[in-house]
């Protein structure tokens, strides 16, 4: 199903030097609120995924489990969690990075995937795209392939997608914004 650009972008307001002085914070949650936002956003995922090879679903804390959680149901593919540091029990892969206003470390649960296994990387937002470079290091170091990173929202001006591409990390976004 096609998305509306407008009607996304309507329900995505600024926080202004939110969660700190400086940054332009877009909030999702209005698009969460109003389910024809929240169906479009997923309809368009589920569509541009079905049949693509993919084999596993990792979805990045905590934004990005809105999205894994209900990509995996509906392609029926098997969700990795991808979670801020002390939350996973077991023994996890962890790794530090820093990103558009903060820093920390992600973790996954050792042995979640396979060599061969083709993941889609799914988040919120990208801006940086330092938490998802990171992200994707957790996947290669268990000997997974990233097929591709999505996000709702691409912040353009923070060079993120560039720095994806580089890494041979092809991104996919909904919605850019340039300012
Ligand atoms: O491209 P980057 O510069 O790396 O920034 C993007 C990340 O920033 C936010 O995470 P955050 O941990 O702040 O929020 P959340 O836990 O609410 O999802 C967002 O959800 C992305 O994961
Ligand atoms: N500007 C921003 N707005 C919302 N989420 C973000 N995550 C990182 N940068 C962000």
């Amino acid at each position: 199903m096609a998305f509306d650009e407008f009607l996304l972008k309507a329900h995505i307001p600024i926080i202004q030097d939110w969660p700190v002085p400086g940054i332009k914070f877009r909030d999702i949650t209005p698009l969460f609120r109003n389910p024809q936002t929240a169906r479009q956003i997923t309809d368009a995922l589920v569509l541009r995924y079905m049949n693509s090879g993919i084999t596993h679903i990792g979805a990045l804390e905590a934004r990005g489990f809105l999205l894994g959680s209900n990509l995996a149901y509906a392609l029926n593919l098997p969700l990795l969690l991808i979670r801020k540091a002390g939350k996973l029990p077991g023994k996890v892969d962890r790794i530090d990075y820093q990103y558009e206003y903060s820093q920390g470390q992600l973790e996954i649960q050792q042995g979640s995937i396979s060599r061969g296994d083709n993941v889609l990387l799914i988040d919120d937002l990208l801006a940086t795209g330092q938490t998802l470079l990171a992200a994707a290091q957790l996947i290669h170091r268990q000997g997974g392939d990233v097929q591709e990173a999505a996000t709702i929202i691409d912040l353009s001006n923070l060079g993120g997608r560039e720095r994806l591409v580089e890494a041979n990390i092809p991104v996919y976004s909904l919605l850019a914004f340039d300012d």
